[in-house]
């Protein structure tokens, strides 16, 4: 498959500082690429570059095998169309007559627009729902229409190439949505190539097949969207934690950024176990590694939610199988676990047949004088024992043994401060 646009080690300087720096890449014709990358790593640059909007210091690019500098401003405009980031327009024509211009470049000297033109333009006005505001003029419409116009103005130049800067910032969830399901229906029916700078990594995800991941003007990889999008990449470029899961509706990965390293001056070695599950411990879980402790949990299931979390968090855990009963081998491991722990905290899980043994890991803990905190979390009403009364009976025990409990988040963060 021959390549839409093609780089060869280009750079560009802004006066002595490198914003580009001798970046080569292929796109294939018909792929759609985004763009990510942190603030100033110098994605629109790139793209101007590849626009001809700016020239390479260094380097040479190729659009659809041909220098791009050998193009005609018009008849680069049939292969490529641009929708930059800043939509403003100097002029204040009516919103018709801007996407009419996108017909410029498939017109002679002096050629007025026919029938066909007009077909066209309103084909790209009602696929990017801007039909309705032709009559307008461009600069009283909103930022999110003007965004939509301008890209009405770059379908209806018919290009095989569409280069788009931040096409979706100013849109709505339902308009960023229609938007990015539009450029896929472009590229799979008609196999225009679509090139994006997306500063929002799941849309990302969800709607492209290759991501380039750029990080102070260098390529930090790129390829398929899952080869890129790992924690490891993002890590470097983003310089914070994140999990990196499935979404389960649209099976898409998703980001989810982790405010961890913001906190770093509070790391401590202090270790808390968690007896949770059913999700009961997921918030607390995140607080806890925020404020810089080293957290083990269980025993916990296999495919609970606590336990799916503690998986993508790499959290030391004793696990037991799904729907089964803590066996001594999970407990034996999670009484190790607690035991290396400077502290317990138990969350107010439901406790049934399966999980009762949990209570007597607590129960251990405390014989053994050491501190553990009941979290009073009322999620469950006064349904949390399952076990006629064993359970509820269990936990009036422990909380003589020196069980603490505590209802509210910040006052177990308090609490614990006093022991790190
Ligand atoms: N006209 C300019 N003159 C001087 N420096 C510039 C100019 N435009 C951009 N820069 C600098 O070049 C670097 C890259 O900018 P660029 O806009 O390409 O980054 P970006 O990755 O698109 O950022 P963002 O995510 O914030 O849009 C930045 O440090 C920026 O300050």
């Amino acid at each position: 498959m021959k390549n839409s646009i093609s780089t060869k080690a280009i750079t560009f300087k802004y006066d002595e500082s490198t914003i580009v720096d001798e970046i080569s890449l292929q796109v294939k014709s018909g792929s759609f690429l985004t763009i990510i990358g942190p603030n100033g790593s110098g994605k629109s640059t790139l793209l101007k570059l590849i626009a001809a909007n700016l020239t390479p210091d260094e380097g040479t690019i190729l659009i659809n095998d041909r220098q791009l500098t050998s193009y005609k401003m018009k008849d680069l405009a049939k292969e490529m169309a641009v929708v930059p980031q800043d939509t403003n327009v100097a002029y204040d024509f009516d919103v018709f007559d801007i996407v009419l211009m996108g017909r410029n470049p498939h017109l002679k000297r002096f050629q007025k627009e026919g029938d066909a033109d007009f077909a066209i333009v309103r084909d790209a006005m009602e696929q990017t729902n801007t039909w309705h505001l032709r009559e307008r003029k461009v600069n009283e419409i909103s930022g999110g229409e003007r965004q939509r116009v301008i890209i009405a103005r770059a379908l209806a130049q018919q290009p095989k190439i569409i280069l788009l800067d931040e096409p979706t910032s100013s849109l709505d969830i339902h308009h960023q949505i229609e938007v990015l399901e539009l450029l896929k229906r472009l590229n799979q029916e008609k196999e225009v190539t679509i090139v994006a700078v997306l500063h929002d990594m799941n849309l990302a995800a969800r709607y492209s097949q290759e991501v380039l991941l750029l990080h102070v003007g260098k390529i930090i990889t790129m390829g398929k969207t899952e080869d890129v999008m790992t924690v490891e990449n993002l890590q470097r470029a983003y310089k914070m934690e994140m999990i990196i899961q499935r979404n389960i509706y649209t099976n898409a990965l998703e980001v989810i950024p982790l405010s961890l390293s913001a906190k770093k001056e509070k790391r401590t070695n202090k270790k808390i176990h968690l007896v949770c599950g059913g999700g009961t411990g997921k918030e607390l879980l995140q607080h806890l590694l925020e404020e810089g402790y080293k957290v083990s949990m269980g025993v916990v299931n296999v495919g609970d939610s606590d336990w799916e979390l503690g998986k993508l968090l790499a959290i030391p855990m004793a696990e037991e199988k799904p729907f089964s009963e803590i066996s001594e081998e999970a407990l034996g491991k999670a009484e190790k676990l607690a035991n290396e722990s400077n502290l317990s905290i138990m969350t107010s899980v439901p406790i049934g047949w399966g999980n009762i043994k949990n209570l007597q890991l607590v129960k251990n803990q405390l014989q053994q004088s050491k501190k553990v905190f009941l979290y009073k979390q009322n999620l469950w009403g006064e349904r949390t024992d399952f076990t006629e009364g064993r359970g509820n009976a269990l936990i009036e025990e422990l909380k003589s043994l020196g069980l603490q409990e505590i209802s509210t988040m910040e006052e177990l963060l308090n609490q614990l401060g006093e022991y790190k």
